[in-house]
Formats: structure tokens, C-alpha cells, sequence
């Protein structure tokens, strides 16, 4: 019991606090702004709306008494009146619809823009450290749920205390007895309304948080689709999925319920309302107080007095909805991104480049550092080769040369200039990385490799694929370069999408150039090709070279040994097979494996 009032306090207390509201407006300001011409338009339907109402109740009241009366000289001057009426009530709903369609899916459309530019330029570790489904559910459930505050819905803020007080001032015209009896009821209308309010929104938080849930585990479930296969995973999956699923059934459920216990308090309001007003006005009616017309006219906008309580309430409720799914738009909206402008290819120059780490810490997260005062010099145009143990920090080295993470302490420089002094654009336009993991996007094999630089041409693509030893693979296809390659080039073997990595490298034609692991899923054969081109490439750039196998890093200029992010020997191979240490200890290890295999092959 205590534990749920306490539940119920602090619910209480995150409903007054209107800060989340003023964030979300905050956010939309501009956006509503752009949309200021379709909002005039609604302010305008909007008092045509008010005379519509007011007009149509005067029309029936009229026509009414008119008839009443058996005066046909009234009723010949009242219908053209009607007709009037109606075709503007056709017109203005008309322009409502369309005026609607404008402010909406328009704000949601920028919107979206806005949060791709904003996601393009985030540092890669904001990205990385969020499930990619809960991003997609941004675009998809929480921009699309900014109805009940953009639109008719923030016109109907206005539109409905305004047409309380026309409606209000004309039934008092009327009769102000009956007008005041009527608006009595309109106190539990609002009670009723913020109780409810406070209950939808603490469940539609729920709802979106449940929507990116379900979202993550979608997207990763097709990403992985193989290890769920192998691992024999779909009955575990499926019911994580199902109960998963339940839960937001649940949820939808429990605010349906709120929601139909809500309107049935409303329809209960307006009935009562509707009910005494038509018995008092019947009265009146029989006492001569007011005509049969003036009974009708006063029964058909009664319903406006109550509705706009009630309707405001609703729009209390629909604003919750959609402030609960904003504000998870506006948390990543508001993390700092790296750049102010998306990056595009921005050529520095093509001189090869000197590199220098000058006592770099650095850790993914402040407590866990994988660097710690880290200094290393690379001369330009020469090749360094990096070994060490897996972790070591061979990788990280190569993502904070790029700027893909920021050094908490220390600086990089590039050819003597420290690396914020470039423009990311530039910086990483002077770098051709062939990555551990080559990702390719779906498309076509041309479309991919095109990626490597603005206007190639297709001798420079035949030219690259040739060196990387992967033309003859794609002039086999039937398609050639107009291949599909399925997403993340599913349909390409491991070899395959090395060498199209490392043709779109060689196509990049950058000063720089960084080699993680890049020709580890090669065969021997072709690795033997794939390191000529390579060698080639390397000539007049600055090349650190990322191998386990140190057979394939024996020529390199200097070889730097790395355990638990620091330098512990550094040289060429016969230097550093002349001493005792890391190094010797590898490449004894895998000089004697080799052995083995030559043996068991022999045997
Ligand atoms: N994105 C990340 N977030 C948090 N920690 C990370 C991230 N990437 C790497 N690490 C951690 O940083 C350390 C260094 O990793 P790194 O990938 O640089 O090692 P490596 O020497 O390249 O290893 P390998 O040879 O296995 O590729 C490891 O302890 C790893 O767990």
C-alpha cells in the first residue's frame, strides 16, 4: 500500500513537472514555425468554424419557428442562407483536411530530416552504444506520434476555449438561467480529464519505451539471423518476441481502458447535460419563457459547451502520448555531435604525411583506459607495422587516428599539425582504411566502390579491381559490376568483400593508409597478389599495418610491438628477432606452428 502511494507521489510529481513539455516545444519551435503560412490558414478556418456552429444553431432555430409560425416569406429568405452555410461548412472542411495534411505530415517530415542530419553527425561511440532498433524506432513510432501536439491539435488549444466562450455568451442570449445550469457541470469535466491525463501518460511512456524494445530485438533477430540458426535459438527467440509482444498488448490495453473510461465520462457529462437542459428548456417552452426555435437552438449547442471540456481533455491525453515519444527525440537530440555540418569528400592534399601520438590516454569509457600516456612517431611515406596480443589496443590506435573517438588526454598530429585543426571531413578524407570487418551496403558491386571517391571513372574502377584481385570474380558475373551484392554484401564471401575493401582503398588514392587485418581472409595465393598491389599502393604513403600473422609484416619499415596499450619494443623484424622480448616469442610460436602443419602435411 505505502510502496503504491509512493508510486502514485512520484507519478504526481513527473506529471506537474512541465519541464519534459517545454523541451519537446523547445524542439518543435522552429519546425512549427516553418509551418506558420498552414497555421494562419487554421486560425482562419477556425473562426469560420465558431460561425458555422453559431450560424447552423441560429438556421435551425429560425427555420424552425418560422415554420412554426407558417411564415413562408421567412422561410424563403432562410434557405438560400442554408444553403450558403453548407457549402462553406463543405469548403472549410475541405481546406481543414488538406491544411491538416500540410502542418502534420510537413512538421514530421522535417522532423525526421532533422534527426538524421543530427544522428549522421554524432561521435560514433553515442551511436554505437545505443541498440540500432531503439534508433529506428525514433523515425518510426516516436516522430509519427507528434500528432497530438502539432496540427488541428495545437489549433484545437485555441479553438476550443473559444468556441466554450462564443457558444457560452450566445446561449446567455438565450436564456442565462439555462445557460448557467448547463456550464455547472464543466468543474468534474476537468477533473476528470487531468486525472485520466496523468494515468495515459505515465502508460505511453511505457508503450514507446516497449515499441523500441520490440524494434531492437526485430532488427538484431535479422542481423543475426545466422547465429540464431546455428545456436539453434528460434523456440528462445520466439518467446522472448511473444512475451515481449504481450507486455505492449498489455499496456495498449490498459490504455484503451483508460481511454474508454475516460470518453464514457465524457458521453456520461454531455448526456446529463443535453438531458436537463432539453427537460428546463421544455419547461420554458410551456411557461412562454423561450420559443420552440430558441429551445432547439439552445439543445443543438449545448453539446458545445461540454464537448470542448471534454475535447480538451482528450487533447490532454493525446498531448501526453505524444510528449512521452518526443522526448526520447529530443534525448538524442540534445547529445553534442562532432560536427556542425554532415562530412563530405574534402581533399587535403596527396603528400604522404608524418603521424605522431604524443602521450595519448584514452579508454571507451573514463574508468577502463586502454591507453595511458601513449607516444608513438611514424615517419611519413613509411610503413609501420602494429602487432600484439588481441585487446592491446591496435584497433582503438587506428579509430582515434581517424577521429572516430576524441584522446581524454594528449594529442595527434598529422604531417606536424594537430588533427583539430583539420575539418573531420578532411581528416578523413586523407585516410583509406581497409577495416577488420568489411561492411558493404546493398546495392550494386559498382555502386559500392563508388563510395570510395566523387566521380570515378569506370577505367579507375577496372583499374583498382584489377589490382585488388577481384575483376576477374566480378567479369564472371552476369551482371559484372551491375551485380547485387544483397545487404551488407551478403552475397559475397569473406575474400571477396576484403578485396573490394581494399579496392575501394586503393581507389580512395588517400596519403594515408590504414590496414587492420586487411588481407586475413584471403587464400594464400591470392593474398600473394592482393600484398603486391598492395606493396604498390603503400610506395609514397604513410601505411600502419594491423597483422597477427607477422609473415606478412617482415618488410615493414618499423615494427611496433603493443601489449595492454603501450609500446613495448619497437624495430624492424631483425632487430626485434635479435632480442628477447614479445616479439621473438610470436614469431617462434607461429614459425614452429608452421612447421607442425609442413610436417603433418608431409607425413
Ligand atoms: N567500442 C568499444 N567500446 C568499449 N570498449 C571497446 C570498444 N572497442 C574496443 N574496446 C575495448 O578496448 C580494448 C582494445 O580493443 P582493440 O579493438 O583496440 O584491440 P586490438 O588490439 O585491436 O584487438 P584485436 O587484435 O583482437 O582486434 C579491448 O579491451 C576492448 O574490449
Amino acid at each position: 500500500m505505502k510502496k503504491r502511494i509512493g508510486q502514485l507521489i512520484a507519478l504526481i510529481k513527473l506529471y506537474l513537472n512541465f519541464s519534459d513539455m517545454k523541451r519537446t516545444f523547445t524542439l518543435l519551435k522552429p519546425f512549427l514555425y516553418r509551418q506558420r503560412k498552414a497555421y494562419a490558414g487554421m486560425l482562419l478556418l477556425l473562426f469560420t468554424d465558431i460561425f458555422l456552429t453559431i450560424a447552423f444553431a441560429w438556421f435551425f432555430g429560425n427555420m424552425t419557428d418560422a415554420a412554426v409560425r407558417s411564415d413562408f416569406n421567412e422561410l424563403r429568405r432562410l434557405v438560400p442562407i442554408g444553403v450558403s452555410l453548407v457549402v462553406l461548412s463543405i469548403v472549410s472542411n475541405f481546406a481543414s483536411i488538406l491544411i491538416e495534411t500540410v502542418t502534420t505530415n510537413g512538421l514530421k517530415k522535417d522532423l525526421k530530416n532533422h534527426l538524421f542530419h543530427h544522428m549522421l553527425r554524432l561521435p560514433l561511440g553515442r551511436v554505437t552504444s545505443q541498440r540500432s532498433g531503439e534508433i529506428m524506432s525514433h523515425f518510426t513510432n516516436d516522430i509519427n506520434s507528434v500528432d497530438g501536439v502539432v496540427g488541428s491539435s495545437l489549433i484545437d488549444l485555441i479553438r476550443l476555449p473559444l468556441i466554450y466562450v462564443s457558444v457560452f455568451i450566445y446561449l446567455l442570449n438565450i436564456n442565462w438561467k439555462l445557460s448557467l445550469l448547463s456550464v455547472s457541470i464543466a468543474p468534474l469535466a476537468v477533473v476528470a480529464g487531468a486525472f485520466f491525463g496523468l494515468l495515459l501518460r505515465n502508460n505511453s511512456r511505457m508503450i514507446h519505451d516497449m515499441y523500441g524494445k520490440i524494434n531492437s530485438l526485430l532488427t538484431e533477430s535479422l542481423q543475426g539471423f545466422q547465429v540464431i540458426r546455428s545456436f539453434t535459438m528460434e523456440k528462445l527467440i520466439y518467446n522472448k518476441y511473444a512475451s515481449q509482444n504481450q507486455k505492449l498488448y498489455d499496456l495498449e490495453l490498459a490504455n484503451a481502458k483508460l481511454s474508454g473510461w475516460f470518453n464514457s465520462g465524457g458521453q456520461i457529462v454531455t448526456s446529463i447535460t443535453y438531458l436537463v437542459s432539453l427537460c428546463l428548456g421544455a419547461y420554458y417552452v410551456t411557461q412562454n419563457i423561450i420559443t420552440v426555435g430558441s429551445l432547439l437552438t439552445f439543445v443543438s449547442l449545448v453539446n458545445h459547451l461540454v464537448n470542448p471540456l471534454t475535447g480538451l481533455a482528450g487533447q490532454w491525453a493525446g498531448f501526453q502520448w505524444s510528449v512521452s515519444a518526443l522526448e526520447r527525440v529530443v534525448d538524442v537530440l540534445e547529445s553534442p555531435t562532432e560536427s556542425n555540418t554532415l562530412s563530405a569528400y574534402s581533399s587535403l592534399n596527396d603528400e604522404p604525411t608524418s603521424i605522431c601520438f604524443s602521450e595519448v590516454s584514452f579508454g571507451y569509457d573514463e574508468n577502463n583506459r586502454v591507453f595511458e600516456e601513449f607516444s608513438l612517431h611514424i615517419p611519413s611515406g613509411k610503413m609501420v607495422a602494429i602487432v600484439g596480443p588481441s585487446g592491446a589496443g591496435k584497433s582503438t590506435l587506428l579509430n582515434l587516428l581517424q577521429g572516430f573517438y576524441l584522446p581524454q588526454k594528449g594529442k595527434i598530429y598529422i604531417g606536424g599539425k594537430q588533427t583539430d585543426e583539420f575539418t573531420l571531413s578532411q581528416l578523413r578524407s586523407s585516410i583509406a582504411n581497409v577495416p577488420q570487418e568489411t561492411f558493404l551496403f546493398a546495392g550494386t558491386i559498382k555502386e559500392n566502390l563508388r563510395l570510395a571517391l566523387p566521380n570515378l571513372s569506370d577505367e579507375q574502377i577496372i583499374t583498382a579491381t584489377k589490382k585488388a584481385e577481384i575483376y576477374d570474380f566480378i567479369a564472371s558475373l552476369p551482371d559484372g559490376f551491375e551485380t547485387e551484392i544483397g545487404e551488407r554484401g551478403i552475397k559475397l564471401s569473406g575474400g571477396q568483400k576484403q578485396r573490394m575493401a581494399i579496392a575501394r582503398a586503393i581507389l580512395k588514392d588517400a596519403p594515408i593508409l590504414l590496414l587492420d587485418e586487411a588481407t586475413s581472409a584471403l587464400d594464400s595465393e591470392t593474398e600473394y597478389y592482393v600484398k603486391i598491389a598492395l606493396e604498390s599502393l603503400m610506395k609514397d604513403r604513410t601505411t600502419i599495418v594491423i597483422a597477427h600473422r607477422l609473415s606478412t609484416i617482415q618488410h615493414a619499415d618499423i615494427i611496433v610491438v603493443m601489449d595492454q596499450g603501450k609500446v613495448t619494443q619497437i624495430g624492424s623484424h631483425e632487430e626485434l628477432l635479435n632480442k628477447e622480448g614479445l616479439y621473438k616469442r610470436l614469431h617462434d610460436l607461429q614459425f614452429f606452428e608452421k612447421k607442425e602443419k609442413i610436417v603433418a602435411l608431409n607425413a
